[in-house]
C-alpha cells in the first residue's frame, strides 16, 4: 500500500535520508522511530508530497506519488505533520472540514456526508464538544486532537502521522492510538514512545542517521541492543502485562 524505494534525500549539502526502502502492507500499523533529527519527518514528507527525494520513489497504492497529482495524495492520504499550525482564525469544525477538501471541486458546497464527517471525525478523537470553539484558543494538545480529526475526515486509505501523540495526555494517548488500530488503515506513524510502538504497531521501523537501521516486529526490535546502539541507554525490556508487548526500562 506504501512503499519507499531507495529513496534518498539531501539538503543544504547533507543526506538526511539515505537509500531507504520498505513497504506497509494494506491494513498494517508500522511505527517509524529514530533519535531526534534521524529523518523521520524528512521521509515522511517523501510520502505526503511535500518534500521531493533525490532519488527513489514512493508508491501509495501502487501509484509514484510524485509522478501522480497532488489531489490523488490529498485523498489517498490522511497527514499530521510535525509542525501544528495554531493560529487559523476558524472554528474548530471549520478546521476539520479542510480535510474534506481533497475531495471536492473548487466551487462545491459543502454537504452532509462532509458534516457527518466531521462529526464522526471529531468523535473519534474525543473533541466533539468543541466543535464551535476557536481553534486559535484551544491547549496544545486539544489542536493536535483536532489536526487527527481533520486528517481523519479525509477518509484516507493511508495514514501519514508525525508524533501525532505530541503534547497529548496519558488518556488521549492510548485513546489516539486506538483510532489508528480500529480503523484498520495502513498507517506509518513517526513516534518517540518505543512503548506506544510496541503496543499498538505490528511492525517497527528504526532511523538512525537518515539510514533505515532495521525494521522488524516489536518483539525483534525493542530490545537493549537497540536502545543501546541506537539511543546510548541501557535498559531492560520486560513485558505487559496484559498483551505481552515489550517496554522499556531504561536503567
Ligand atoms: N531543509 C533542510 N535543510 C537542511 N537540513 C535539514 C532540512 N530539513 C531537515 N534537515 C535536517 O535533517 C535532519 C533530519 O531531520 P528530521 O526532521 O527528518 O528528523 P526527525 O527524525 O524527524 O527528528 P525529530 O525526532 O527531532 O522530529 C536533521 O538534522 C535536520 O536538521
Amino acid at each position: 500500500m506504501l512503499r519507499f524505494e531507495n529513496i534518498t534525500v539531501r539538503a543544504g549539502g547533507r543526506v538526511l535520508v539515505d537509500d531507504v526502502s520498505f513497504d506497509v502492507a494494506p491494513g498494517e500499523v508500522v511505527a517509524l522511530v529514530g533519535p531526534n533529527g534521524s529523518g523521520k519527518s524528512t521521509l515522511l514528507r517523501t510520502a505526503y508530497r511535500a518534500l521531493r527525494p533525490a532519488s527513489g520513489s514512493v508508491h501509495l497504492g501502487g501509484r509514484d506519488v510524485w509522478r501522480s497529482p497532488v489531489r490523488f495524495v490529498g485523498r489517498t492520504t490522511g497527514v499530521v505533520a510535525q509542525t501544528t499550525p495554531s493560529d487559523f482564525p476558524l472554528t474548530v469544525a471549520d478546521v476539520v472540514l479542510l480535510g474534506r477538501a481533497a475531495h471536492k471541486g473548487m466551487f462545491d458546497a459543502d454537504n452532509e456526508t462532509d458534516a457527518m464527517l466531521v462529526i464522526a471525525a471529531l468523535d473519534a478523537v474525543d473533541m466533539s464538544d468543541h466543535a464551535d470553539r476557536d481553534f486559535a484558543r484551544l491547549s496544545g494538545g486539544e489542536r493536535q486532537r483536532v489536526l487527527v480529526a481533520q486528517a481523519l475526515a479525509g477518509e484516507p486509505s493511508v495514514l501519514l502521522f508525525d508524533e501525532p501523540t505530541n503534547h497529548l495526555d496519558l488518556r488521549h494517548r492510548l485513546a489516539l492510538m486506538r483510532v489508528i488500530r480500529d480503523r484498520a488503515q495502513t498507517a506509518l506513524v513517526a513516534l518517540h514512545d518505543l512503548d506506544l510502538a510496541a503496543r499498538f504497531c505490528d511492525r517497527i521501523a528504526v532511523m538512525s542517521a537518515g539510514r533505515l537501521w532495521g525494521i522488524g516486529t516489536p518483539e525483534e526490535i525493542v530490545t537493549p541492543a537497540l536502545l543501546s546502539e541506537i539511543y546510548g541507554v541501557d535498559a531492560e525490556i520486560l513485558r505487559h502485562p496484559r498483551d505481552d508487548s515489550p517496554m522499556v526500562v531504561p536503567l
